[in-house]
């Protein structure tokens, strides 16, 4: 006899009703209370039986006590190691602080924290109150217990955000004093003003500790001032790539980077970039030069390509990654326009309009190019407004007295370039204008960062013309990323060709002259025009690596 024929015999002559179900799912749509009642009844009844089944079978033993006592075997420690991972992971949540790597050490809260759990020395944690950074921002969390474990690190972080305490604090703490050894960190920069900024700094934070600090401003008397026979022997060394190799290549050398443990690279992503006119090549005979086999390395920066991550996974052994936020993304402290301007014309009628209905100054101006920031200094120069324009032309010096004078307030409105673009912390600008349309989002992202920095806010407008569509979607879509409104249409444009955004990048479209002089348009929209060969010649000679 199988199951089934069993099943007949036993229940002979008895009716089996379906209604009960169709009346269940009736009362379910007439009340739907009824479905948890339901529900909750059956598992009740479920759990009264399985507690049947279970005293049935283990005597007078209760499960669900047992239960408990599984879940209340947890070992103090390990109820405490809970607690403390849950703690962990609510701070990197509420600080938007994403990590990749193993054994990521907890992010600090408060920097008194790096006295007691990493032995930094209280005059560095003074040096610190006193340039009134009371709360570590959330890079600084993160970066600095890395960092202060020994392990390489790739940190990308919103402009503004103060990357560069976030690596020169633990150099400070692991260098702790001077030694006549030469350099044992070295911090490499795009350029000479970014390097010497950071050099500020970098003063600044080592104050009372002794460690000596040099900025190679001059190459011609580096063996006197901090070369192989100097006596003034410095500790930390910040430059630009092109001055270190060439120092570090002369014969004998000028500069030895045997000694260096640390070597920290401020935006990263520019100087691993690949190319004819970019710095990787100068890069790696400097890394080759830094011989110490404990040495680690970092890398900083707002915005990293997909190149530089593989090459820093590929590279970095021990290495943890650090994004706060959303990589790539514009900081959500700057409230940013785009401004649709007609033509090349338009931009001087919007510019000297904004000057009209009043210009709140600190304000950066970006133009593609050292000739366009010329053209628009001579147009501006007799509007009224103090002005000043810095580019690759400008000799050091004017180019120091420029910073200075934009720092202390005298020049009210600063013309650059691309030169400005990256890391350059001057204080409460209050308004960037990309006169001319940024060449990449990587550029547009640094270019605005220049302002809405350390908490304040800042303002952007973006000029953009018929010629200028290349990158006005995936701008657009990173102004919404960031928070900001942008007209849907911008979102919905086609999406421009790689081939088009790589010729962007790699050299500005021509524009017509920027002049009150009203010149008519000979271009046709959106084309670019090819440099003779003559000029493209000069243009990489002094192109990009000329930003130094
Ligand atoms: N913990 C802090 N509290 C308050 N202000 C801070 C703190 N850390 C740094 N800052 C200030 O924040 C500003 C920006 O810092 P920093 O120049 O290091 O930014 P950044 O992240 O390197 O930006 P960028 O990507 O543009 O180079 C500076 O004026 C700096 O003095």
């Amino acid at each position: 006899m199988d199951a089934r024929e069993i099943f007949k015999s036993l229940t002979c002559g008895a009716k089996f009703n379906k209604k009960p179900q169709n009346e269940i799912k009736r009362k379910l749509k007439e009340e739907p209370d009824v479905k948890t009642t339901i529900s909750t009844k059956r598992v009740k009844e479920e759990k009264q039986n399985d507690e049947i089944d279970f005293q049935l079978l283990s005597g007078t033993q209760d499960l669900q006590s047992s239960k408990k006592k599984k879940k209340k075997q947890l070992t103090p420690e390990e109820l405490s190691k809970i607690r403390e991972d849950e703690r962990i992971s609510k701070l990197r949540k509420d600080n938007k602080i994403s990590v990749i790597g193993n054994k990521i050490p907890a992010p600090i809260e408060h920097f008194d924290e790096l006295c007691s759990l990493y032995s930094v020395d209280t005059k560095v944690v003074d040096n610190l109150a006193s340039c009134k950074y009371t709360v570590p921002t959330p890079i600084q969390m993160q970066a600095l217990p890395i960092m202060m474990t020994g392990r390489s690190l790739m940190a990308c972080a919103p402009t503004g955000s103060g990357k560069t305490v976030a690596f020169l604090t633990p150099i400070i703490r692991d260098l702790k004093a001077p030694q006549k050894n030469g350099f044992r960190a070295l911090i490499l920069c795009p350029t000479r003003e970014l390097a010497k900024q950071t050099y500020q700094e970098c003063v600044r934070l080592t104050e009372k500790t002794g460690l000596k600090i040099h900025v190679i401003s001059k190459v011609d008397k580096a063996d006197e001032t901090f070369g192989v026979k100097s006596k003034q022997m410095c500790d930390i060394l910040i430059s630009t790539p092109n001055r270190v190799r060439f120092l570090i290549q002369q014969e004998p050398p000028a500069l030895e980077l045997k000694s260096i443990e640390w070597f920290v690279i401020d935006e990263a992503d520019r100087l691993l970039e690949d190319g004819k006119d970019n710095f990787k090549e100068q890069f790696d005979d400097i890394l080759k030069a830094c011989t110490n086999p404990s040495r680690k390395l970092a890398l900083f920066s707002a915005t990293y390509t997909v190149p530089i991550a593989k090459w820093a996974i590929k590279n970095l052994k021990n290495l943890i990654r650090v994004t706060i936020g959303q990589q790539n993304t514009a900081t959500d402290q700057v409230d940013q326009e785009l401004l649709f301007v007609g033509s090349e014309s338009g931009k001087l009628l919007a510019f000297r309009e904004l000057i009209r209905t009043g210009l709140k100054p600190p304000v950066l101006v970006f133009v593609q190019s050292k000739d366009r920031a010329k053209q628009l200094f001579n147009e501006l120069l007799y509007d009224g407004i103090n002005v000043e324009a810095i580019h690759a032309d400008r000799t050091q010096q004017q180019r120091d007295n420029i910073v200075k004078g934009f720092r202390e307030g005298k020049i009210w409105v600063l013309i650059c370039t691309e030169l400005m673009g990256r890391g350059i912390d001057f204080k409460g600008v209050n308004l960037v204008v990309n006169y001319d349309f940024p060449s990449s989002e990587i550029s547009y992202i640094h270019r605005i960062g220049r302002t809405g920095r350390a908490g304040r806010r800042g303002k952007a407008v973006t000029y953009f013309t018929q010629n200028d569509t290349t990158n006005l979607r995936s701008i657009a879509h990173i102004i919404k990323k960031s928070g900001g409104n942008v007209p849907e249409f911008m979102l919905t444009l086609k999406k421009a060709k790689k081939s088009d955004k790589k010729m962007l990048a790699a050299s500005a479209p021509r524009r017509e002259e920027i002049s009150t002089v009203v010149k008519p348009e000979k271009q046709d929209p959106g084309q670019f025009v090819k440099a003779p060969a003559k000029i493209k010649k000069k243009k990489r000679k002094g192109g990009k690596k000329s930003e130094e």
